[in-house]
């Protein structure tokens, strides 16, 4: 090995049956962005990035292996990259022991953002809670205080509707009930009904998501009397696929029906200025057709929209590495004061570690996937996205910046009934 190579590893996950294997694009973009960084010669003063990968399958136990053996073998890593919220959960609870930063590009759950358990991670990844900010502005955009909770019983959605609840609390809007299932939701869905909800927050996987608009169909909970929040996440025709192999008894055209003018919130992955010039040097929209060539060469039918699990988070892996190289970088001229390299780094030297957590946590730069920089609680600050569904297609109604409180909205709602749905039974006194 060179003595000017450094490092990281890289914990994908590619296969295996439950989760995420997101690792299928991210660990090509990863791979095109220690291409890129290495090609800078203004970067890391002559040293190059190396990344060691190994598959987790998006298993914490699986993952807690490939880490120790990534720790145990030579030669010593500097930093982990990781994907998937149970993955990471596992390796950043255990990699402080190591003095290593973690740095999750596909990970949104709310419980990682905890500085007590997770002292050295980073995600450029946004947590679930992102989409909560964006709720609100939009209840209080339309008038909106009473509204109900519908949720699938899985940790990310408990944690992510904790904090709707504290926003909610905050902004004086009232929840008038908050309803869970594990997998069936008939029970739940009539419960809302029951409660006369109106404008309900649903969060779910996306195959509840399509049991859940069924029953929706059934118990007449949409159209011009209703509003739903959907996650914006899913694929564009999700409530009308895999019907029959998921045994949802309703029709294409009742989903379709039931769907109609629902709204949906996302974290912007991709940055929206196509034309923008990020740090790489590329717009996002390069970014994309060298992704796609690097996957056309993996094997992929990107022209035939076979994308690979990880096609939208991509940017979150190209960037991480990026967000590595310069706070190395930032770490390298620090350390060169005093006569020292990353090279001096051990696993037990938290004086390095705390130089390189402080570069990482101070790191602002514009990547591919939009501003990349980080809050106290290593979590990634990020842009949210607003769609429709209106005649079967999503219409993009605008972006709200969190941070900023600046919400970008662009007029193209349009309401079943032709304007906006109240959020409760309206009484009209008969003169
Ligand atoms: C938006 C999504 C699909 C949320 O889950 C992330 C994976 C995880 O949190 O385990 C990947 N990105």
């Amino acid at each position: 090995r060179r003595d000017n190579d450094l490092h990281i590893g890289g914990i994908f996950p590619m296969e295996g049956e439950g989760g995420w294997q997101g690792g299928q694009a991210c660990m090509p973009a990863a791979e095109l962005a220690l291409a890129d960084v290495n090609a800078r010669s203004d970067l890391l003063s002559g040293f190059k990035l190396l990344l060691h990968s190994n598959d987790s399958k998006c298993e914490p136990g699986l993952g807690a292996s490939v880490m120790y053996n990534l720790l145990y073998n030579p030669p010593q890593k500097l930093l982990l990259l990781a994907g998937c919220s149970t993955v990471c959960t596992t390796v950043a609870e255990a990699a402080k022991m190591w003095n290593l930063m973690v740095l999750c590009y596909g990970a949104s759950s709310p419980a990682l953002s905890d500085r007590a358990r997770f002292p050295t991670l980073f995600r450029t990844h946004p947590s679930a809670t992102v989409h909560n900010p964006t709720r609100i502005k939009l209840m209080q955009k339309f008038g909106w205080s009473r509204i109900a909770i519908l949720q699938q019983a899985e940790e990310v959605f408990i944690s992510t509707v904790e904090d709707l609840e504290a926003h909610c609390k905050k902004a004086s809007i009232e929840i008038v009930t908050r309803q869970s299932f594990l997998s069936d939701p008939a029970d739940a869905v009539r419960n809302l009904r029951r409660q006369d909800a109106r404008v309900i927050v649903g969060l779910f996987y996306v195959v509840a998501a399509r049991r859940v608009l069924c029953e929706v169909y059934k118990h007449r909970l949409y159209g011009k009397s209703h509003v739903w929040f959907f996650i914006g996440w899913y694929e564009d025709n999700w409530f009308e696929t895999n019907l029959e192999r998921e045994g949802i008894d309703c029709t294409v055209e009742q989903m379709r029906e039931a769907a109609e003018g629902h709204l949906t919130t996302e974290a912007l992955m991709w940055n929206q200025n196509a034309n923008q010039t990020t740090i790489s040097g590329m717009t996002s929209e390069d970014f994309r057709s060298r992704l796609n060539e690097a996957l056309r060469e993996a094997g992929y039918d990107i022209d035939g929209e076979r994308y690979p699990e990880g096609y939208q988070e991509a940017p979150l892996a190209y960037d991480a590495v990026w967000a590595v190289a310069l706070a190395f970088n930032k770490t390298m001229e620090k350390l060169e004061k005093s006569g020292l390299s990353l090279k001096n780094f051990t696993y037990t030297n938290k004086k390095i570690a705390d130089d390189i957590y402080e570069a990482i946590n101070s790191t602002s730069f514009l990547g591919v996937s939009g501003l990349v920089a980080f809050s106290s609680q290593g979590d990634r600050i990020a842009l949210t996205q607003i769609e429709q569904l209106t005649d079967n297609h999503y219409v993009k109604l605008g972006y709200y910046d969190t941070q900023a409180d600046n919400l970008t909205w662009l007029d193209r709602e349009r309401w079943v009934g032709g304007k906006v749905p109240p959020d409760r039974t309206v009484v009209v006194n008969e003169l």
